[in-house]
C-alpha cells in the first residue's frame, strides 16, 4: 500500500511533468457549454476562480438547454475530426468500457479509436470472467493507433497489469499526445473486481503524473490514497488533495456511491476547488456512468474545450442519458446499461416507418366518379367495399366535382380506409391532399413537378408518378417519387386518348425504374396472371378502375382479382422470384 511518504516522493518526482495547458487548447473553437450546466456548478471562490470566469465567458448569453446530440457536430469532412483514443476493457454487455466510450464519443461527435486492454465475459449481472490482452499486443495496437491518426486525447479505463500500466504511459510521452484522461477502474458497479491492488503503485509513479486529468469513484479514490476510508464530501476533497499531489493537473472524484440525492463531484486543480452538483436519477441503469462521463470529457477536451467546461459538458450529457435511459429493458441483472445514442431513436423510428411499403401496391383501386354515379354509389361506399374486397391501396381520382364537393368527398374517403387500415392517396389535387390528410399523391407527367410536390408535401407523404419510359421513372424516383404507375398497359375506356406502352413497355419501366411498379390500363382478372407474370422485376402490383368500380358488386369483384393476383404472387414466391 501507498504511504504518504511514498506519495510525497513520487509527487516531488513529477509535479513538473503536466502535459499541456489545456486552457490553451484552442485548435478548434470550443463549443459553448450547455447552460444548464451552470445549474451544477456551486464553485467555491475562496481562493478566485478564473476557470470559472473562464466557462462564464465562454458560455455567453445562451440560455437555451443545449442537446449534444443536437448542437452543431464536430465530424465534418474536410475538416480535421477531434480523434479520442479509448484504451480500455472490452463489456460484453455493451454497456461499459470500450462500448461505452465509442457510443459516447459518437455522440458528442468526436472519433474514437481504441487500445483494448482485456475482453471481459460481462452483463447487467456481474462479471463472469476476464481475458486479458497480452500486453504485446496492447502495446502493438497503441502503436498502430498513435502512428497515424492525430490523437487528440488519450482516455484510460480498465488496465489489469503494471507492465501495461508502463507500456501506456510510455506510449503517451513517446507521441506527445494532447491530453490524458485516466479513469481509475477498479471495480465494475457490480462490485466485481476487474483489476487488482496490485497496479496502484505503477498507476501512482507512471501514468497519474502525466495525467490531466484522473476521476476516481469514491472506492478508488480511496484505494489511490492508500486505503483510507471516504464517506463524504470532506473526505473527498481530502482525497483529492493526496492524489493531486501524484500529479495530474486535476482530480474529479465522483460521488455516485454515495447514496444522496444531491450528487455531489469534487474537482481540485490544486488551487481551486469546484464542487459538481447533479440530481440523482432514479433509474437501475447506471452501468457504465464512469467509463461513459471519462470519454465524454476526453470528446471534449478533443473538441478544444477547457478542462471545466468539458467537466460540465460532459456532466450534462451523462445527465441527459441517465434521463433517457430510465426506462430502458436490457437485460435481467440489477444494473441496466446506458442509452448513449438516445437521438438516434428518431432517426430509426423514421426509417422503420417507411413511407410507403412496396407491397401495399399489390392491389391499386382507382375510383371514377361517373362510374359512381352510374352505380348510385357515394364514394366512400365505394371505397369501403372495394378495401373490404381486399384493396390494398385506394387513389381517389375526381375530374369534374368541385373543390369543395371533392373535399367533402375526400374526407370520408379517408375516414374509411383509415378505418379500414389502408392509405389513402389523392389524383392530381395536392390542396385536397393536405387538406383532408390524405397519404399522398399521384401525379402525371403535366402535374406539378414531383420535386415541387415533394417540398410542398413534406417527407412524410407518399408521391407516386404516371411514367411510360424507364427515363421518366428515373427523373421521378430523383425528385422524390416513392412509386411509378406505369401504362396503360392495354387500351381503356377511362382513358381514351392515352397512349397504350403494352407489355414490352411495362417491362422496360420496370427494369429501368429505381421505384416500385404498379401497372395500371385495361387490367382486369382476365389478364392479370398475363401482366404480372411478364414482368416478374419490380412489378408490386396492378391498378384498376373498371374491373372493380363498374361492376354491380364492387366487395366481390375486387376479391375475385385479390385471389387471382396473390396465386401468381404465391406461386412467383415459391419458384424463388
Ligand atoms: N443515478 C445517477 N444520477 C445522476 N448522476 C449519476 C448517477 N449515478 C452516477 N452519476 C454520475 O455519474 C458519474 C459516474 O459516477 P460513479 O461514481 O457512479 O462512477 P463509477 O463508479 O466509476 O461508474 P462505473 O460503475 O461506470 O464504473 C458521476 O459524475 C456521478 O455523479
Ligand atoms: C471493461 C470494463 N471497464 C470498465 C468498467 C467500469 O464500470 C466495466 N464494468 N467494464
Ligand atoms: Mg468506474
Amino acid at each position: 500500500m501507498l504511504t504518504q511518504a511514498s506519495i510525497d516522493g513520487i509527487a516531488a518526482a513529477y509535479s513538473s511533468s503536466a502535459l499541456v495547458d489545456l486552457r490553451k487548447f484552442t485548435r478548434l473553437k470550443p463549443p459553448p457549454p450547455p447552460a444548464a450546466a451552470a445549474l451544477f456548478l456551486k464553485a467555491r471562490t475562496e481562493m478566485g476562480d478564473p476557470l470559472k470566469a473562464e466557462f462564464l465567458q465562454q458560455q455567453g448569453q445562451s440560455n437555451a438547454m443545449a442537446d449534444p446530440l443536437l448542437t452543431e457536430n464536430p465530424l465534418k469532412q474536410g475538416k480535421k475530426v477531434p480523434c479520442v483514443l479509448s484504451v480500455a476493457g472490452s463489456d460484453s454487455g455493451g454497456g461499459a468500457g470500450i462500448q461505452a466510450d465509442m457510443k459516447a464519443c459518437a455522440a458528442l461527435g468526436v472519433y474514437c479509436t481504441t487500445a483494448i486492454t482485456a475482453v471481459t465475459a460481462q452483463n447487467t449481472v456481474g462479471v463472469q470472467g476476464i481475458h486479458c490482452v497480452p500486453e504485446d499486443f496492447v502495446e502493438q495496437q497503441l502503436q498502430s493507433v498513435l502512428s497515424d491518426f492525430d490523437i487528440d486525447v488519450v482516455k484510460t479505463g480498465m488496465l489489469p497489469s503494471s507492465r501495461m500500466v508502463k507500456i501506456v504511459a510510455t506510449a503517451v510521452r513517446d507521441y506527445r499526445v494532447r491530453a490524458l484522461v485516466v479513469d481509475p477502474v477498479m471495480v465494475a458497479t457490480s462490485g466485481d473486481e476487474l483489476v487488482g491492488p496490485a497496479i496502484l503503485g505503477v498507476l501512482c509513479k507512471e501514468l497519474l503524473p502525466l495525467a490531466d486529468l484522473v476521476t476516481p469513484n469514491i472506492p478508488e479514490a480511496s484505494a489511490l490514497i492508500g486505503g483510507k476510508c471516504v464517506s463524504n464530501i470532506p473526505d473527498m476533497r481530502e482525497a483529492a488533495a493526496v492524489i493531486h499531489q501524484l500529479g495530474p493537473r486535476y482530480v474529479l472524484v465522483k460521488g455516485g456511491h454515495l447514496t444522496s440525492n444531491d450528487i455531489v463531484d469534487i474537482l481540485y486543480d490544486g488551487k481551486d476547488w469546484h464542487e459538481l452538483h447533479s440530481l440523482r436519477e432514479e433509474t437501475h441503469n447506471t452501468h457504465g456512468t464512469g467509463c461513459t462521463l471519462a470519454s465524454s470529457i476526453a470528446a471534449e477536451l478533443a473538441k478544444g474545450a477547457a478542462m471545466l467546461p468539458a467537466i460540465l459538458a460532459a456532466k450534462e450529457y451523462l445527465s441527459i442519458v441517465l434521463k433517457h435511459s430510465k426506462k430502458l429493458m436490457i437485460g435481467k441483472g440489477p444494473q441496466g446499461p446506458l442509452n448513449h445514442l438516445y437521438g438516434l431513436a428518431n432517426l430509426v423510428d423514421m426509417t422503420n416507418q417507411m413511407r410507403l411499403n412496396p407491397r401495399d401496391l399489390m392491389l391499386y383501386a382507382v375510383t371514377d366518379s361517373d362510374m359512381n354515379r352510374r352505380w348510385h354509389r357515394s364514394s366512400s361506399e365505394a371505397v369501403r367495399a372495394a378495401v373490404e374486397g381486399g384493396a390494398t391501396i385506394v387513389q381517389l381520382r375526381e375530374k369534374e366535382a368541385e373543390s369543395r364537393e371533392f373535399l367533402t368527398d375526400a374526407e370520408a374517403c379517408v375516414e374509411v380506409a383509415h378505418q379500414l387500415g389502408v392509405r389513402l392517396l389523392i389524383n392530381d389535387r395536392l390542396d385536397i391532399a393536405m387538406a383532408c390528410n390524405a397519404d399522398g399523391v399521384h401525379l402525371g407527367q403535366s402535374d406539378m413537378p414531383v420535386s415541387v410536390a415533394r417540398a410542398i408535401l413534406g417527407p412524410k407523404k407518399i408521391i407516386g408518378v404516371s411514367c411510360k419510359t424507364p427515363e421518366q421513372a428515373q427523373e421521378a424516383w430523383k425528385a422524390g417519387a416513392d412509386y411509378i404507375g406505369s401504362g396503360g398497359v392495354y387500351p381503356t375506356k377511362t382513358k381514351k386518348d392515352n397512349k397504350t406502352i403494352g407489355l414490352s413497355g411495362l417491362y422496360d419501366v420496370c427494369k429501368g425504374s429505381p421505384l416500385p411498379v404498379v401497372a395500371i390500363g385495361g387490367i382486369s382478372a382476365a389478364n392479370v396472371e398475363e401482366i404480372l407474370r411478364s414482368c416478374p422485376v419490380n412489378l408490386f402490383g396492378v391498378a384498376v378502375v373498371s374491373c372493380l368500380f363498374d361492376q354491380p358488386d364492387i366487395r366481390a369483384a375486387t376479391a375475385n382479382l385479390h385471389s387471382k393476383i396473390l396465386k401468381v404472387f404465391n406461386t412467383q414466391r415459391a419458384e424463388g422470384r
